[in-house]
């Protein structure tokens, strides 16, 4: 129950003290992601990469800031429940107005929370659930913008309103030739929206701010025609000759979510309202969670607390149990996900059997290497978490014993808040998007037979598509370490995503070699490694045994992608890369760049059918 009166002296103090601690947050995350702007105008992708880097950090630098300051100034860690109480209260009152109130609310669950005991983890003294609506929030500043414009095209006709869209985010650099990218849009556009008629509300909306990465700033909207809506976005980069171009139209939901997909590094977009951005960016993309846009915005902390609480919604509203995740089982994690839940569960385990040689500590700083660094749409982001509570009789009994016998001081099962129920407590735990393994994929492919078209070209797909995948790491300075099938997932896009870090390692840290020529018979007729390796060794040639034993994905591979076998390759990438060039990578198929063809990067085109019949 709340109280009646809100009679304790020190609780306004205190709200008024974390709402700071978070505005100064929201403020600081807002000036690095608005100076996005003046990093792309000046090609500075070291420096933009480095932002979107140290911008992950800000958020727990400042909790812990505001811990600090309640603990110095209030002696936080003493006051009674009943001070807590109605520093929630007056909390709520500071957000009635605020424009971040959703982000606020996380803030004060984030710095209460490692004050609190976890027995008031409850909606009392913490936002378990939202309190504050961010429906139609405006800014009543004169001078803010709005987050979206509207352009309609009674008076202009289609060219202009192009040009004026793009015009209007006033880019201080110029375009190379601005009239023939819109005449290219236009067409686009045309041909998309074929001979329909336009209805009296056609109109283009707009997104004022653009969302950068990078080396793209991408404008991103909506055409409205009648009953029917149209997504799409523009990527604008920088041309050979160092003006800028629009380099393609993406439209649909497809194509919007692979430019959001939870595979690549978070946009810096300068929101004053980002729940407004969320919903407008909902209307375009209506099956992806509103958590995973939060975070593909950079927002990573309430991309969490929202998958969270559908985690909740989802555990009371399936029957389902936990199950060890299918697959091959892994050596340093132990997997395992809830069939109905389309994400799996990565613990730790406490003991790894040669040849692994790592620590626990090792294995984070992997995850956390691949959280900060650009994924390139090919590694999977992790939610990271600790003490995950589970009720109990959902998982079942192998699990439980899994998780005992390879991971025990990550368990506890007990009744930690005194409900009479027995929950299973996972002491530290990643959760990511689930995948279908390559390996299964594969071998589903081999069991409809390849004879069979569909299976074939699903085959050509996957095998192109994990080709890509390396490349596309290459051109991120990432060497994956274990490159077998079993690492790789395949999307429901038949994107191949990588998602085994514990072998990660920079390319330029890696020695790219030859095998040097046997000493003797003796050397060349053992099936084994007979000369020596340093632990950053990599020989290339050597891939070909263990990837490519089946004739069929031999063949494909060799037909695309057989530079992956030459050690020249590697090391090519890799003095690029140390000579400070950042590689392209596109977040659609390069086949949809206006002007294409003249150069291609590192990655093939992807033949069209990905799915399996
Ligand atoms: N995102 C995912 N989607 C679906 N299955 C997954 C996913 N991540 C892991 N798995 C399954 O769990 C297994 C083990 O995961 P992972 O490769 O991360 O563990 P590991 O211990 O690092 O493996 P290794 O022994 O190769 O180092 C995978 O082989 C796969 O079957």
């Amino acid at each position: 129950m709340f109280p009646e009166r809100l009679d304790a002296p020190q609780a306004w103090s205190i709200a008024r003290a974390m709402m700071d601690g978070f505005n100064r947050h929201y403020r600081l995350f807002r000036a690095e992601s608005a100076r996005a702007k003046h990093r792309f105008e000046t090609a500075d992708w070291h420096g933009q990469q480095r932002a979107q880097r140290e911008r992950i950090e800000f958020y727990d630098l400042r909790v812990k800031e505001c811990v600090r300051r309640l603990d110095k100034e209030f002696q936080a860690g003493t006051l009674p429940m009943a001070v807590w109480h109605q520093v929630k209260l007056h909390y709520i009152g500071l957000m009635v107005n605020h424009l971040q109130p959703e982000l606020a609310e996380t803030f004060f669950n984030s710095v209460t929370t490692k004050i609190l005991h976890r027995t008031h983890f409850q909606n009392d003294f913490i936002f378990v659930r939202p309190a504050v609506s961010t429906e139609y929030i405006e800014s009543d500043d004169p001078a803010a913008r709005p987050t979206y414009r509207a352009y309609y095209p009674q008076a202009t006709r289609l060219p202009e309103m192009v040009t004026a869209i793009v015009q209007d985010f006033a880019l201080q650099r110029p375009f190379e030739d601005l009239p023939r990218d819109v005449a290219l849009v236009v067409h686009a556009i045309n041909a998309r929206l074929g001979s329909v008629k336009w209805r009296t509300n056609f109109q283009i909306q707009v997104l004022t701010s653009l969302f950068y990465r990078n080396k793209g700033a991408y404008l991103v909207g909506k055409v409205i025609n009648g009953y029917a809506e149209l997504p799409f976005a523009l990527p604008i980069l920088h041309g050979e000759q160092g003006g800028l171009i629009i380099d393609a139209v993406l439209f649909g939901e497809a194509d919007l979510q692979m430019l959001f997909s939870f595979a690549r590094a978070y946009f810096m977009v300068d929101m004053e309202v980002p729940s407004a951005y969320v919903q407008f960016l909902r209307s375009l993309m209506p099956r992806k969670p509103r958590g995973e846009l939060y975070t593909a915005l950079g927002l990573a902390k309430q991309g969490k607390t929202l998958f969270y609480r559908d985690f909740l919604h989802h555990l009371k509203y399936s029957s389902d149990q936990f199950r060890i995740a299918p697959g091959i089982k892994g050596m340093v994690m132990l997997v395992f996900d809830l069939p109905s839940f389309p994400y799996v569960f990565k613990l730790i385990k406490d003991r790894f059997p040669a040849p692994k040689d790592t620590t626990r500590e090792q294995v984070k700083a992997k995850y956390l290497l691949v959280k900060q660094h650009d994924r390139v749409g090919r590694m999977a982001d992790t939610l990271e978490y600790s003490l995950v509570a589970f009720p109990r009789e959902r998982f079942s009994d192998a699990l439980i014993a899994e998780i005992q016998q390879h991971a025990p001081s990550q368990l506890e099962i007990s009744d930690r808040d005194g409900d009479g129920r027995q929950e299973v407590i996972i002491r530290h735990l990643y959760i990511e998007r689930r995948m279908v393994p390559m390996n299964i994929h594969l071998q589903e492919c081999f069991d409809a037979g390849l004879e069979q078209p569909e299976a074939r070209s699903a085959l050509e797909h996957a095998v192109v598509e994990y080709g890509n995948a390396l490349k596309d790491l290459v051109a991120a300075n990432i060497f994956p370490g274990d490159m077998l099938w079993k690492n790789f997932g395949i999307t429901r896009n038949g994107k191949v995503v990588f998602y085994d870090y514990d072998e990660i390692e920079y390319l330029t840290d890696c020695h790219f070699r030859r095998v040097p020529p046997p000493r003797s018979e003796d050397d060349e007729l053992s099936g084994e490694v007979w000369w020596p390796v340093g632990p950053r060794d990599v020989f290339p040639e050597t891939f070909a045994p263990f990837l490519l034993g089946n004739p069929a994905v031999r063949e494909i591979f060799l037909r695309h992608h057989a530079d992956l076998l030459d050690v020249q390759f590697w090391q090519s990438h890799q003095e690029r890369i140390r000579a400070g060039h950042v590689y392209d990578v596109f977040p659609y198929d390069v086949q949809r760049r206006f002007g294409a063809a003249a150069h291609f990067p590192l990655s093939q085109p992807s033949p069209v059918s990905g799915a399996m019949p």
